[in-house]
């Protein structure tokens, strides 16, 4: 898994068959230069065809030696495993075009691991009138969910998505908005450092009121779901155009922090009201003061970590992943089209085999 905060490559050997099913994990962080060649691939640009594929090979290349790290680290042979689930890495997401463009060479990946490899997970979501995200909420119910308890699950990636499991009705979900990426995107711009650890620069700023309320008119936040959202619409130009210029940076840290938390805040008391537990996985669960924050924001929910359901939070979305290959290898459908808004269940993705 490498997802929008553009963080690195995440890599989890699973197996479903046995409790715990993670059997180990590994870390690749991305360079300056391969997060600027993928950012770049998020807007038109000169001969982008050439970037994206030469940069999908990189990205694979990426891909397979993890793989191969991981299994050294866990003495398990290429023979041993029944696939990788490669989500690839997303650089256009617009379902409303019908497409969603995770990069990967997945025939090089099988060549280069010698192990069959699942991916494109999200076009036939999408081709089935779909939003082809968010698919976690699928494997959070087959992991999260509690027969009396209403539980909601929050990954704080890039962008942050909301699974609700409700014991006794339909799983839903969706985007809520962003999760790291604007205040990655203006920490980096201002300090040079990828993010605010802690978020210890916002803590260090005020909230600007007028910003954090033009911040919540965007009509992503209040739209109804199904829907998904990325860096198309919550990006530093569009942060931009609502800055009068004269802010101090970290009190514009500090907005985007709240930001993402409004958001969520939203999320959560607009649909999910009579929710009784709230779980946070994704990297944005390591921010301690956007968890305070959420703590002070939400005081009538319980609060926790994945890991108090057995997965640790950085490696959730890796497990899902690895989850969701399985179902098709299977011939099992992976999505839920009361999340995703698809016409039907539906078996997604490739099969490169080995
Ligand atoms: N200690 C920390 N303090 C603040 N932010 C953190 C910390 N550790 C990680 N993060 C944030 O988490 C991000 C990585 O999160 P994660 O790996 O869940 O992203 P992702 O895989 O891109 O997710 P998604 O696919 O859901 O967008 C980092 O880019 C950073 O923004
Ligand atoms: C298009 C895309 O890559 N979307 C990601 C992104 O990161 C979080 C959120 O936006 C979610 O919709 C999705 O990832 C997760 C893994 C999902 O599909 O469930």
């Amino acid at each position: 898994m490498s997802g929008t905060s553009l963080d690195g490559i995440d890599a989890a050997l699973t197996d479903f068959s046995r409790s715990p099913m993670l059997i180990g994990t590994a870390f690749t962080a991305f360079d300056n230069t391969r997060r600027a060649d993928l950012l770049a691939l998020n807007a038109p640009g000169e001969n982008e065809l050439h970037r994206a594929a030469v940069l999908a090979n990189q990205l694979t290349c990426s891909y397979a030696e993890i793989v191969n790290q991981l299994l050294t680290q866990t003495e398990i042979v290429p023979s041993q495993i029944l696939g990788i689930g490669c989500h690839g890495q997303t650089v256009r997401h617009c379902p409303q075009d019908g497409y969603s463009i995770q990069l990967v060479n997945s025939s090089l990946l099988a060549e280069l691991t010698g192990i069959t490899v699942i991916s494109d997970f999200r076009n036939r979501d999408i081709a089935a009138g779909g939003q082809g995200a968010p698919l976690v909420p699928a494997f959070h119910q087959a992991v999260f969910s509690h027969p009396h308890t209403h539980r909601l699950i929050i990954n704080i990636g890039g962008i942050a998505n909301i699974t609700s499991l409700p014991p006794k009705s339909d799983v839903t979900g969706f985007d809520c908005g962003p999760g790291n990426m604007l205040m990655d995107a203006w920490c980096h711009q201002h300090t040079g450092v990828a993010y605010d650890h802690n978020g210890n620069w916002a803590k260090s700023g005020n909230i600007i009121p007028h910003l954090l309320e033009k911040l919540l008119t965007s009509p992503y936040i209040t739209q109804t779901p199904p829907k998904s959202t990325g860096r198309e619409l919550f990006h530093l130009d569009w942060l931009a155009t609502l800055l009068s210029g004269s802010e101090r940076p970290e009190d514009v840290q500090a907005t985007l922090l709240s930001f993402t938390v409004e958001a969520m805040k939203h999320a959560i008391m607009t649909w999910y009201p009579c929710a009784e537990e709230l779980y946070l996985c994704g990297g944005g669960a390591h921010n301690t003061a956007l968890i305070m924050m959420l703590r002070e924001t939400i005081p009538h929910h319980k609060i926790e970590l994945t890991d108090a359901l057995g997965i640790p939070i950085d490696w959730v979305e890796a497990c899902a992943f690895a989850w969701l290959a399985q179902r098709t290898i299977e011939g099992l459908p992976g999505n839920l089209p009361a999340v995703t808004g698809a016409s039907g269940a539906r078996i997604l993705g490739t099969i490169h085999h080995a």
